[in-house]
């Protein structure tokens, strides 16, 4: 994915010429690029500098970038049971603000569970997965049912553990649904 995009190499050398004097002094700086979460942080904003960011982050473990309200999320190939435990999961519902965490699919659903709670227009939220296949999307939205499974079940009474439960049960449920859909979730 970082190799290549829209037929452009990630490679700035690739061009042939020499780097832009901006471009050269942003990959050249002190803070390392996988330390940017955020690739509006990013400048100047080219191909080049942010498939770099992305690349660093990547090569250093770390799957998730904000992009201003969107987020970056890319496969690691490889299984990263650590990212996606339940205690991580209670972590962002925990936070007084999940945006400050790291960058994570986590705050994307605690952001929107916050917000249906909330009851403020519009009470329901929409939550685009979208990459071209094998990205990732179904392991995304898995990830974000099993966040809403976890953090809906948090019970502190016997009835609330029930209902829980219930929604619980509801939200894994609809999986098969969701997977129905094919291409268009
Ligand atoms: N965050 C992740 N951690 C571990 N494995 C992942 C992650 N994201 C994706 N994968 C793995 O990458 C593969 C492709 O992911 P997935 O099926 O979610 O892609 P997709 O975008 O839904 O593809 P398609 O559009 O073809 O259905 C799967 O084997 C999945 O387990």
């Amino acid at each position: 994915m970082l190799q290549q995009m829209n037929g452009h190499s990630s490679d700035p050398n690739a061009h042939g010429g020499e780097l832009r004097e901006d471009l050269q002094e942003f990959l050249g700086r002190d803070t390392p690029l996988h330390l940017l979460n955020d690739l509006t942080k990013v400048n100047p904003v080219t191909l080049e500098t942010v498939l770099r960011c992305l690349q660093a982050r990547y090569m250093a473990d770390i799957f998730y970038t904000n992009a201003g309200c969107t987020l970056v999320a890319l496969n690691p190939f490889k299984p990263v049971p650590q990212l996606y435990l339940p205690e991580l999961m209670k972590e962002y519902h925990a936070a007084p603000q999940p945006q400050k965490l790291k960058p994570h699919i986590f705050t994307v659903g605690e952001q929107t569970y916050r917000n249906v709670k909330s009851l403020i227009e519009p009470v329901n939220q929409s939550i685009v997965v979208s990459g071209e296949s094998g990205a990732g999307k179904t392991w995304t939205s898995r990830s974000l049912m099993k966040f809403y499974a976890v953090v809906a079940a948090s019970p502190t009474s016997w009835e609330s553990h029930k209902i829980a439960e219930r929604i619980e049960q509801r939200i894994l449920n609809s999986n098969p649904v969701m997977e129905a859909f094919g291409p268009s979730r």
